[in-house]
């Protein structure tokens, strides 16, 4: 029988609030040092490391020259898909496509800031780029479709896709399918800390990339964070984590239902309901039992762990303002508004990596096939860091050019503020010198 968290905000003091906040990812000690010896053997040993890791961790025996998934195998994938499953692939990389090609900004633009000074900014794709795919409690054919879309539209040249083999030495069929639909051809058998060192420093069969992006476990979070220095880790995307947001004409029965979407990920993420109406708090309560018995044995051991632990349940606020503070403090990743006005709320949300309107907006949907990127910041950083999308693929030059007109009141500015700071050659370089060794009359 499952005990579920109802937690009264009123009641609470501080520091139980701030505990309310906290996630998996804030404490990764347990992790960091094992991560460490994992990314220094992929740095000395290369592919042997990759080799004897999985062997070691996932109890899987792969081939230093048999990382890169073939054509027999992408083939053999295609085959073994239902029919459904495929087509439901297709239909979410067209609405994936179809978003984040709004996203696409202008090649450049140059606007007059004054009269003979341009700027502006262009935009290119980075060169190189790993998507980390997860397969460690499942498989996730969604991430693959919701990292490398993006990464093919913002015109990324070389787009690598790293994801841990099956217990059997394979590559999971619906993520090499959805692999192939997204426009991606190059797929590791590589997962965990091992991936992300191997994408940092290169080994003989997996190329040095420039980013990598994808969630993944505590073991990606933490060799991410360790390789920050090597590699732009983006986003930090660790274990999911949603916040079920109703108010007083939220429908309690759905609340309970999607509360446990997020929740089923595994033990570490986090997952809570959060309502400032008693009845609805507890008219959910009533209801999760019968829908966690609906689960198997994995998925409700992992829901009633988040629920009933430290990091879940159900929070009853004292007031309206109380629970939108409670959500912005939270910053979740996903977030779902359950009203009859959920537009009407939208205003007083300020933080949240994804915000889905209304009770047909189901989490679910967006984790699939809405278009919006599943991949979000976790840990709080929703904060200052936004959903996956192109940009992510994307970086920006600036760009200026000054006429000969526009250089005089350019260099006399210019001067002024190099002289204050005490930069001798940045004035020496605006100064009448240079009139004269251009060759033209002092400006
Ligand atoms: N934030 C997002 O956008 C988002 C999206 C999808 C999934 N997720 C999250 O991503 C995570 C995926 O985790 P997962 O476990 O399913 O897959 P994973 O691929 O991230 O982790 C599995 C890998 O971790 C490594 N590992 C496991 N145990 C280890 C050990 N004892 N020592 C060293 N390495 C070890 C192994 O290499 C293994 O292959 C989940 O927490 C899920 O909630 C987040
Ligand atoms: N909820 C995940 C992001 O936190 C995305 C996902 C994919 N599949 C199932 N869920
Ligand atoms: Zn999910």
């Amino acid at each position: 029988m499952t005990t579920i968290n109802l937690h009264e905000l009123a009641a609470l003091d501080e520091a139980q609030r701030q505990a309310l906040l906290a996630r998996t990812e804030a404490d990764l000690s347990t992790f960091l040092e094992p991560a460490r010896r994992i990314v220094e053997a992929v740095r000395e040993e290369g592919d042997a490391a990759i080799v004897r890791l999985a062997r070691e961790i996932d109890k899987v025996e792969l081939r230093p020259d048999g990382l890169l998934a073939t054509e027999e195998e992408f083939a053999a994938a295609e085959k073994a898909l239902e029919p459904e499953v495929k087509e439901a692939i297709l239909y979410a990389v067209d609405n994936i496509r179809r978003f984040h090609e709004k996203q696409v900004p202008e090649p450049m633009w140059l606007e007059e800031i004054r009269p003979g000074a341009f700027a502006g900014e262009r935009w290119t794709p980075i060169s190189s780029v790993a998507c980390y795919v997860p397969r460690g409690k499942g498989a996730f054919p969604s991430v693959m479709m919701m990292t490398a879309v993006p990464a093919v539209v913002a015109g990324v040249k070389e787009v690598i896709v790293l994801t841990p083999a099956t217990p059997e030495g394979g590559i999971d069929a619906a993520s090499l399918f959805a692999a192939k639909a997204s426009g991606v051809g190059k797929v590791y058998r590589v997962g965990g800390a091992v991936a992300v060192a191997a994408a940092a420093f290169g080994t003989a069969s997996i190329p040095k990339v420039a980013k990598i992006v994808g969630p993944g476990s505590p073991w990606v979070v933490a060799a991410k964070r360790l390789l920050a220095d090597h590699i732009d880790t983006g986003l930090p995307a660790g274990p999911s984590e949603a916040i079920i947001l109703a108010d007083a004409t939220a429908n309690p029965d759905l609340a309970a239902l999607d509360l446990l979407i997020e929740a089923e990920h595994g033990p570490d993420s986090s997952a809570y309901l959060v309502t400032d109406c008693r009845e609805v708090a507890e008219r959910a309560l009533a209801r999760l039992p019968e829908l966690i018995a609906n689960l198997g044995p994995q998925r409700r051991e992992f829901v009633s762990k988040v629920l009933g632990g430290p990091r879940g349940g159900i929070v009853l606020a004292p007031s309206w303002d109380e629970a939108l503070r409670f959500v912005n403090d939270y910053a979740p990743e996903h977030l779902e508004v359950l009203s009859d006005e959920p537009f009407a709320h939208l205003g007083g949300i300020t933080e949240a990596g994804e915000i889905l309107l209304g009770e047909n907006s189901v989490i679910t949907i967006a984790n699939f096939c809405l278009g919006p990127d599943c991949v979000l910041p976790t840990g709080g950083w929703a904060r200052s860091f936004s959903a996956l999308g192109v940009y992510d693929f994307m970086k920006r030059a600036s760009i200026g050019y000054v006429t000969k007109a526009g250089y005089g009141e350019l260099a006399r500015q210019a001067r002024v503020l190099a002289t204050y700071e005490g930069f001798e050659a940045h004035a020496q370089a605006v100064s009448p010198l240079r009139d004269r060794l251009a060759g033209r009359t002092e400006s």
